[in-house]
């Protein structure tokens, strides 16, 4: 289990050697000798030092927004006023970091020093005794993020993260493009997409945005629009018919792709949502061309302008869902019909999908292009780059 104090040891580690450059020389908050007992009404170095061991034995994570106040406070308290450069807009872990203590403005060291003492034996009072750390629980990553299983002439690619929402790391994006290609050459008839728990899938994980490499955050949008337009282009060209069997909510991404799947089964729990508005984000996965060609251009810019979230009803009105089935017969449903289109003459499906797919192909490759490049632009963005960090702070992830 990682401690309060690993945590806030983390992020004074990655202040001090992180995207800045220079090493800032900030003591480790594990390395700080340990004392007890607060004598004085003034909070002493020795008061402070105490307060930082409380916080080694906190047992449960006080959210984002008290890491925050505490980093900043014993910034403020041992080093005075931050002096620092800005950090880049991307740069989302030092940018609120910095933010946070830049806010305490010319507070006095002794302040900072008795409010950071105060803050956390207020929070100490309330918190529980610690305990022995618990080892982390059998199967937790079972079958790993991505499960992918060849049955029946059907390969199916399972998105297995449904702690969290079933949310796409860049790692899955890579195997996904794995499993398509293993797919295009097994002796499978049909491929299907879909995720296990209550969500089919929550999109782009929203960390893939926070470790940014040497090359700064320039050098994450170019490889991540790299990854992306290799990551479509996979769907584009795959041979085979694909299928997404939406168990339950989809969103970003993974709603996106849906516009080159052939077929599209919802059960009657799933919803379709594409939030870029909120985000700052615009159109993937060739959804600026193939929604609007299917559901008319104003039904399309409603989802992909301004976000509106379609239930599996509407999304099967506006055709980008093939059939909606009820929730409790769904998976039983799916499967016996799947099972069933398996025994067609392989051969037959494949050319009559071919013929169907040749046409547009070449453009879908322009268009995956061309959003790739736009979302390069949007991922450097202050409107892009807040979103995440509203996101991420409201989680307690940065
Ligand atoms: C190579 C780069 C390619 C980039 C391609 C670009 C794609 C664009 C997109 O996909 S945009 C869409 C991005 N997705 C979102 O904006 C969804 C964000 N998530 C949410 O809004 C909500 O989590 C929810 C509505 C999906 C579910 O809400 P609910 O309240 O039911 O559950 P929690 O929020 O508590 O979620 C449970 C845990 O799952 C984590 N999580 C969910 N979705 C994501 C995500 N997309 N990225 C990262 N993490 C996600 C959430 O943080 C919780 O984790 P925790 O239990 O550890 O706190």
């Amino acid at each position: 289990m990682t401690t309060m104090a690993q945590v806030i040891c983390g992020l004074a580690r990655r202040w001090c050697f992180g995207a800045l450059g220079s090493p800032l020389q900030v003591p480790c908050l594990q390395a700080l000798p340990l004392h007890l007992g607060r004598t004085a009404t003034r909070a002493s170095q020795r008061d402070l030092e105490n307060a930082v061991h409380q916080v080694k034995l906190w047992k449960k994570d006080p959210g984002n927004e008290v890491k925050l106040k505490l980093y900043a406070l014993y910034k403020q308290a041992t080093e005075g006023p931050c002096n620092l450069p800005k950090p880049d807009m991307m740069d989302l872990v030092n940018k609120a970091k910095w933010d946070a203590w830049s806010a305490l403005g010319s507070l006095p060291k002794e302040t900072a020093r008795e409010n950071y003492v105060d803050l956390v034996s207020s929070l100490s009072a309330a918190s529980e005794p610690p305990s022995p750390a618990k080892p982390a629980a059998d199967g937790e990553q079972a079958g790993g993020d991505l499960v992918v299983t060849s049955e029946n002439h059907i390969t199916t690619i399972t998105f297995n993260r449904p702690a969290k929402k079933n949310a796409i790391t860049t790692k899955m994006y890579q195997d996904i493009m794995l499993a398509l290609q293993a797919a295009s050459k097994d002796d499978s008839v049909l491929t299907v997409l879909t995720g296990n728990g209550e969500y089919y899938c929550s999109g782009n994980d929203l960390t893939n945005f926070t470790d940014i490499p040497p090359g700064g955050p320039e050098e994450k949008a170019r490889t991540n629009a790299i990854l992306l337009r290799e990551f479509v282009d996979c769907f584009i060209d795959f041979p085979k018919p694909l299928v997404a069997v939406v168990n339950g909510p989809a969103v970003g991404i993974s709603v996106t792709l849906l516009g080159l799947f052939d077929l599209v089964y919802a059960s009657d729990r799933a919803t379709f949502h594409t939030p870029f508005g909120p985000l700052g984000l615009s159109p993937e996965g060739c959804s600026s061309y193939t929604f609007p060609k299917m559901m008319g251009p104003s039904k399309a810019a409603e989802m992909l302008i301004f976000g509106r979230k379609l239930t599996a009803q509407e999304a099967c009105a506006q055709g980008l869902v093939t059939e909606v089935f009820p929730d409790s017969t769904f998976q039983k449903e799916v499967w016996t019909r799947l099972r069933a289109y398996t025994k067609l003459p392989p051969n037959a499906v494949r050319t009559s999908r071919e013929v169907m797919r040749s046409k547009g192909r070449e453009r879908l490759h322009a268009v995956n292009a061309e959003e790739c490049g736009a979302l390069q632009q949007r991922w450097l963005s202050e409107e892009c780059t807040s979103a995440v960090v509203r996101f991420l702070s409201r989680r307690g992830k940065l």
